[in-house]
Formats: structure tokens, sequence, C-alpha cells
């Protein structure tokens, strides 16, 4: 984690009106990492993706894109980002690769060569001289992309790109942009309300309530299996002190005499460890895994994400 951010959110704040829509948002998104903005209907993720990519101004707070402020130097900050927000303009009467031509155009630095890449990381080699008007929402959805990441841009921002795709082309999309993550450092930042796509998708995920982050979680490890989180309860002789020994590990707390903690496998025997090395006596120790999902609907209340 020693690598600069690509995108770095610090308190972004939205009022519109007097509500206020986005409240303090931060985080940060490396090279190469896909990062999940989750959340319910409503909860803000299309206000805060508007704003990283300069659709809509900030009431406070500021966005970084590299070291460039997307509030005080949005020309410099935005030609590092690749987007689609809303639906991706096409042309339907034109090829696939002509519409990508057409874009091109636009900035001299593209390549045909770069053309032909973007392509086949979409995995549209087969059908790209075919018109748009023929293609599955898939496949516009996968030239979009393509179009998006012509220019090899630092950040690609996708708001809820699953929308209306079939469970193949949703792992498609998971393919490719964890091909484009891995191949090119590009830092990816996708919106969606469901989690299962989330978790299938991304190495972390923001989860995002009422405009409030309300948890930045990892969901892969470094040898990128999905990490699952643990909660668990042990049975102590003096769970007051247990949880002075523990302050600040596991958001700690005391129920029905047993101390619960929320960890990772690794994390359980090393806060074993430290009690039993402050002197306290364990009796037992109960392990709950809990899955990404359940912990997003404990987190969110009962408002459903499909
Ligand atoms: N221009 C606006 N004026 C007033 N309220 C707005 C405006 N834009 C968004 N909102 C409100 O802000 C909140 C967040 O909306 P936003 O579209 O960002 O949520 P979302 O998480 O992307 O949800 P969805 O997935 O339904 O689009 C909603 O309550 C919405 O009604």
């Amino acid at each position: 984690m020693s690598q600069a951010p690509v995108v770095r959110l610090q308190n972004v704040t939205k009022v519109i009106g007097k509500r206020t829509i986005i409240d303090g948002v931060s985080f940060e998104v490396r090279p190469g990492e896909v990062f999940g903005f989750l959340g319910p209907n409503g909860s803000g993720k299309t206000t805060t993706i508007r704003m990283i990519v300069g659709l809509m101004g900030m009431t406070a707070g500021d966005i970084h894109i590299g070291e460039h402020s997307v509030r005080s130097d949005f020309p410099k900050a935005i030609v590092q980002v690749g987007a689609i927000v809303e639906n991706p303009e096409m042309y339907k009467f034109l090829t696939g690769y002509q519409n990508l031509m057409h874009y091109a155009r636009m900035n001299p630095s593209i390549t045909k060569e770069r053309i032909q890449e973007v392509v086949e990381l979409v995995g549209l080699q087969g059908r790209i001289h075919d018109k748009v008007k023929k293609y599955s929402l898939g496949m516009r959805q996968r030239l979009g992309v393509a179009q998006a990441v012509m220019h090899k841009p630092k950040l690609l921002v996708l708001d809820e790109p699953t929308n209306g795709l079939d469970p193949a082309g949703i792992r498609e999309l998971r393919d490719y942009l964890r091909r484009l993550a891995q191949d090119e450092g590009t830092a990816v930042v996708v919106s969606s309300h469901l989690l299962s796509e989330m978790e299938l998708m991304c190495d972390r995920v923001a989860i995002l309530q009422n405009g409030k982050i309300i948890d930045v979680r990892s969901i892969r490890g470094q040898d990128n299996d999905v990490k699952t989180l643990e909660e668990v309860s042990f049975d102590v002789d003096h769970p007051d002190a247990a949880l002075g020994i523990l302050e600040g590990l596991g958001n700690g707390k005391i129920v029905d005499g047993l101390l619960n903690l929320s960890s990772d496998r690794a994390g359980v025997a090393a806060l074993n460890r430290r009690l039993v090395e402050a002197g306290i006596n364990v009796y037992g120790i109960r392990v709950k895994t809990k899955s990404l999902e359940d912990q997003f609907l404990e987190m969110t209340g009962s408002e459903t994400i499909g």
C-alpha cells in the first residue's frame, strides 16, 4: 500500500437546498485496485460519482485525482479519468470500431494499436466490425468501457455498470475490470446496490448509507482470496478488564458477560494471545463467520440490497 492514491476524497460534502445529500465522505483508491461503492438506492452513490468526475460541484471538501484537485485544477484532474456515468453515447448505425475511431480522432495520442488493445481487453474482437445497433446491452457496455479507457486513464469510474446485465455479462464485466486493474494498473471505482456483485468484483468496498460512509473494508486478502469476517466471543474471567486490554481492537462489546469482537481469522489467535499474556483466563472462544451480506444488512438496517 505504498503507492500514492489515484483518487482521494477528503470530507466531500454536498448540500442541496437544506438537505445534506453527501456528508463528509473520505476514501482513497490506489493503482490496480477495484473499489466498490455500495449502498441502497438513494444513499448517494451517483451524487458522489458525479462529483468525482466533475459533473456536479462540491459544497465542501475536495477530491484529488493524482495530485490535481478537482476543485482548483479540474482540466489536469479530469484528463486522468475515464468514466461511464450515464449511458455511453454511441452511434448505433456505425460499427463498434467506427465509434472508437470517432472518439480516437479527438485525442491524437490514441494509436490504432491502442484501439486494438482495448478491443481485446473487453473481449469485443469478434464483433467490433458489427453495427452497434446489433449489440446486446453487455456488448454496448464493453464498448463504452473500451472507449472510456482508450486514453489510458489512471482512474476508471463506472456508475451501476451491472444494471441490466445478465449473470454472464456481469461475469465478463468483472473479468475485464480485473484485467484492466492488473494489466494497466488502472484504479477502478464501481458503484452498485448489489452486494453479491461487489463481492465478486472488488478488492475493497465502501458502504454508503444516507450520504455517509459507514464502513470501508477489504474483500480480498493479498492472496486474492475472499476474506471473511469472524465475530468472536471470548468467555473470560474479567470481561471489563479484557475489554480494556483489547481497547481499540475489533469494536469490542460486552454482551451477556461475554466479550464480543470482530476480527479476521488470524486476528482471533492474536486477540486470544494478548488476553492470556495479560493474565486473563480464557474459558472459551466462539467464532461465527459472517458473510459480507450479513454485515451489510446489519449495518444498513432492514433495507434490501437486492
Ligand atoms: N439534484 C438533486 N436535488 C435534490 N435532491 C437530490 C438531487 N440529486 C440527488 N438528490 C437526492 O440525493 C439522494 C442521493 O441520490 P443518489 O442518486 O446519489 O443516490 P444513489 O445511491 O445513486 O441511488 P440510486 O441508485 O437510486 O441512483 C437521494 O435522496 C436523492 O433524492
